[in-house]
């Protein structure tokens, strides 16, 4: 009855203030509206059918083609060198103009990562960095309708390890620029293609040293743009279309390792509590508390307004007045593990090890868990809430890694990154009339970039539903040869993009 009555009284208080606008000032946006691609991304019939085969099946050059090329990374120390080095001789093969252009210069770091430097010709303008991972987990073929490692084509879709996360975007960043050089195009602002190879271990021998020489070179970037947010379709209940969603924050991380010494012993006398006993309650109870729920600091309100016209009523009501309506919300987006995942620092247990024999008391126990921690809160804060949370003395937390959540970055009308990146969503996706600030959930490279930029944005110019996210680091990966090509589309317009507007920035490099 109480929350009828404060419904109602919300809902006159709207009716009579008027429903929430937005205002937005012009500039940047202003001047993006009216920029135009000088060469436009329409493609041959053999220029399509040469994307997609160099993607998936190359029978042109050499006998593989990109997704066939198993390049797993097992552990930040164990990754499979042979295909590593095969991906680099691949793309020198395929991409030919992309690595004799005399204003393109290639570098190989780490071992197996790339660095392109492209010269734009008009020095002044600050360079911005295109970033993406050649390395793909792991994939076993049980489960797997057609060998992950196949690059098939089948309906309409390339499937295999590696299609979603991420040599699409490998692939698809070097062809556009291998198009755009076939049609002599020349890009003014100078630009950064850093292609890493261990980014599903932790990049530290890919994009952390690419990111070192970058910084040691004086560069500065206007902005980056990884993988990591997409156009999302069906993730939230009951809105009516898809939205593009570019994610402006990252979660922080700690890997924690729970463990539990006891002296051993036979299992016909046991004990009272043994390792395992006590630290099955220990990750039971860090499973049952969920760290506080953060709704409100971060992007995710911003996201939430702008997109409440997109909810029948009354949600758009509720969502168009945050201020009135917060913990209503707040405990709505709980309900849904991916929602979830955007209110709070989760916990995940991801690893738990103990017994050698079946009739031996183990003397040790080991756990691990996964914590990806919200925009607002830092590794020391969450690390003191599991100390709380555990409150047991004979529990010992060791921590494995950890980084803090990534800066927010800016998604106003002068952050050139993401005015570029919206006004190129609108200009590839007609139909898609929503761009959002989010966070993403995941981790990428581009946190290696933090020192050169404060504008890092991650997304992926393609449809996700949740059934698609699934295929990521799951069975059945696979993107639609449409969505390939529009991805291509995508970045052959955005390298335009990014030549097409002005504005000033504090510091000129020159490469
Ligand atoms: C209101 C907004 C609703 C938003 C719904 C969000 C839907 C999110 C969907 C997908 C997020 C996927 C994130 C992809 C990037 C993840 C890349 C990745 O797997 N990275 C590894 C890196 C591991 C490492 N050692 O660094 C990871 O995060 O584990
Ligand atoms: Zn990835
Ligand atoms: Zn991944």
């Amino acid at each position: 009855m109480a929350r009828r009555c404060l419904y109602l009284l919300a809902l006159g208080g709207v009716l009579l203030l008027g429903i929430a606008t937005f205002s937005r000032s012009k500039g940047l946006r202003r001047s993006l509206r009216g920029a135009a691609s000088r060469i436009p991304s329409q493609f041959s019939e053999e220029e399509r059918v040469d994307m997609k085969r160099r993607f998936s099946i190359s029978d042109c050059l050499t006998l593989t083609g990109a997704i066939q090329i198993p390049t797993v990374s097992f552990t930040s120390e164990d990754y499979n060198t042979t295909a590593l080095a095969e991906f680099g001789e691949y793309i020198y093969k395929v991409f030919p103009t992309v690595f004799s252009t005399s204003f393109i210069q290639h570098e190989v770091v780490g071992g197996y990562s790339h660095l392109f430097t492209v010269q734009g010709s008009d020095p002044s303008l600050q360079p911005y960095l295109l970033l993406a991972h050649i390395d793909v987990v792991p994939a076993p073929a049980e489960g797997w309708k057609v060998p992950p490692f196949s690059g098939l084509e089948h309906d309409g879709f390339i499937w295999g390890r590696g299609t979603l996360d991420n040599k699409n975007s490998v692939m698809a960043i070097l062809q556009a620029l291998e198009l755009l050089l076939i049609r002599d195009y020349i890009p003014q602002r100078p630009f950064f293609i850093a292609l890493g190879h261990d980014e599903e271990v932790s990049g530290k021998n890919g994009a952390r040293k690419i990111s070192t020489l970058l910084q040691a070179r004086g560069v500065q970037l206007a902005f980056v743009v990884d993988e990591g947010s997409f156009i999302l379709d069906g993730f939230i209940p009951n809105v009516k279309k898809p939205f593009a969603q570019i994610a402006v924050a990252e979660k922080g991380s700690i890997n924690l390792m729970l463990q539990v010494n006891v002296t051993p012993g036979h299992s016909s006398a046991p004990q009272k509590e043994t390792s395992i006993g006590i630290l099955a309650a220990a990750v039971s109870r860090l499973e049952q508390t969920p760290l506080p729920n953060m709704f409100g600091d971060g992007p995710l309100k911003t996201t939430l307004e702008l997109l409440a016209n997109e909810f029948s009523f009354p949600t758009n009501i509720i969502l168009s007045n945050l201020w009135l309506f917060w913990p209503f919300v707040r405990r709505f987006l709980e309900r849904n593990h991916i929602t979830n995942a955007l209110v709070r620092t989760t916990t995940a247990l991801t690893m738990f090890n103990a017994g050698i024999k079946v009739n031996v008391i183990p003397s040790v126990a080991q756990a691990v868990v996964n914590f990806r921690i919200h925009p607002a809160q830092t590794v020391q804060e969450v690390l003191e809430l599991v100390k709380n949370i555990v409150a047991d003395d004979r529990v010992q937390l060791h921590v494995l890694s950890a980084f803090d959540p990534e800066p927010v970055s800016p998604s106003d009308n002068q952050a050139l990154g993401y005015q570029l990146l919206r006004h190129t969503i609108h200009s590839v996706f007609p139909e898609v009339s929503i761009v959002a600030p989010g966070t993403c959930i995941g981790n990428t490279d581009s946190r290696h970039y933090k020192n050169l930029s404060n504008g890092i944005y991650r997304f992926n110019p393609f449809y996700l539903r949740p059934q698609d996210f699934t295929g990521i680091h799951g069975l059945n990966e696979k993107i639609s040869v449409q969505a390939y090509e529009t991805h291509v589309k995508f970045i052959f317009e955005l390298i335009q993009n990014a030549d097409t507007v002005r504005v000033s920035v504090p510091h000129v490099h020159e490469l």
